[in-house]
């Protein structure tokens, strides 16, 4: 089919990704005619009745009235990514425009950032990097011991698809794995992890040495882990987050970790993204911060990309969506 006669897809600006968009424009060009932002600012009356579909890369961009206002034949907000707390799915819906998200592609890269901060956590990695490039490193070892993945408890806080692969991980390390739900899983998952669920979360804040956020972040969830939480911790524990900075209270967090409440935090998200540069978490020796790069692997943004394309190609051909987002 000639460009022209494909369906319109517009690109939202995404910012500094190195690159990262370049690489998904031919796998989206196969299906769409890609309009950026501001090829459409620029010919506004053209192609706005050419667009039915708005691809988002990740949680960056929003979707605000004004565009949708300004859309007439738009018929699917296609976020590349699981979280779509960045868009007001209530307001796109009641413009008639589904929004579908990306579960699966995800799910593994996020979870190996989960493991991978918890271990670097625990063994302190961080930390020995810079001792051993340092040029007067006299530090040895038992100077700044970690502590144990292995065999200790993991409490994970959401246990959806993302949840279900740490689980998945965590067994390989022997851990004991806690979890806390919404809704409990079948028992046939729980045995085949050996995961136990936790009604209450306090009891499983209490039991573990490693409590994991992998909820999404929504009105229930926002600030789940303050200050009541974090003092129900172990003094021993560790908080990772990979799910969305907003999830803990990070007034509260700063507290505890420089109180020495908890041992330490490790975080692929903030609240804002990024912090500010005085931000007191960044001035801190017991915390990891990464910069939300649960997904940043090539492998995983191409399957988002190709996820988001097969959602947004069956709503334009009226087919069963295979992730489609619906408003609470
Ligand atoms: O929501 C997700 O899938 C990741 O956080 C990437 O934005």
């Amino acid at each position: 089919m000639a460009e022209e006669e494909l369906p319109g897809v517009l690109i939202l600006d995404i910012g500094g990704t190195h690159g990262v968009l370049e690489n998904l424009v031919p796998l989206l060009k196969k299906h769409f005619r890609l309009i950026t932002m501001k090829e459409f600012l620029e010919n506004k009356k053209e192609l706005s009745k050419k667009i039915q579909s708005v691809f988002v890369f990740e949680c960056r961009p929003t979707v605000d009235r004004e565009l949708l206002e300004s859309l007439p034949n738009l018929k699917v907000i296609g976020n590349s990514g699981v979280g779509v707390d960045h868009l007001d799915v209530k307001m796109i819906s009641n413009f008639g425009v589904k929004v579908t998200n990306t579960p699966h592609a995800v799910a593994d890269s996020t979870a190996d950032i989960g493991m991978a901060l918890m271990l670097a956590s625990a063994r302190r990695l961080v930390e020995g990097c810079q001792i051993a490039v340092s040029p007067d490193t006299k530090c040895f070892a038992v100077d700044w011991l970690g502590v144990e993945v292995t065999r200790a408890t993991l409490g994970i806080i959401g246990m959806g698809s993302i949840g279900y692969k740490v689980a998945q991980r965590a067994r390989a390390f022997d851990m004991r794995i806690l979890y806390h739900n919404r809704n409990r899983r079948r028992k046939e998952e729980e045995e085949a992890v050996g995961a136990h669920y936790c009604e209450k979360m306090e009891d499983l804040l209490q039991q573990s040495d490693f409590v994991m956020l992998v909820v999404n972040l929504t009105p229930e969830t926002h600030k789940l882990i303050g200050k009541k939480e974090l003092g129900l911790m172990k003094p021993t524990a560790t908080l990772i987050n990979i799910s969305r900075g907003a999830v803990i209270d990070q007034d509260a967090l700063v507290e505890a970790l420089q109180n020495k409440i908890i041992r330490a935090a490790a975080l692929d998200v903030t609240y804002p993204e990024p912090l500010p540069r005085d931000h007191p978490l960044l001035k801190l020796n017991n915390i990891i911060i990464t910069p939300h790069i649960g997904t940043a692997t090539a492998q995983a943004i191409r399957m988002m990309a190709e996820e988001a394309i097969a959602n947004m190609l069956a709503v334009l051909n009226g087919q069963p969506i295979p992730s489609e987002v619906f408003p609470k």
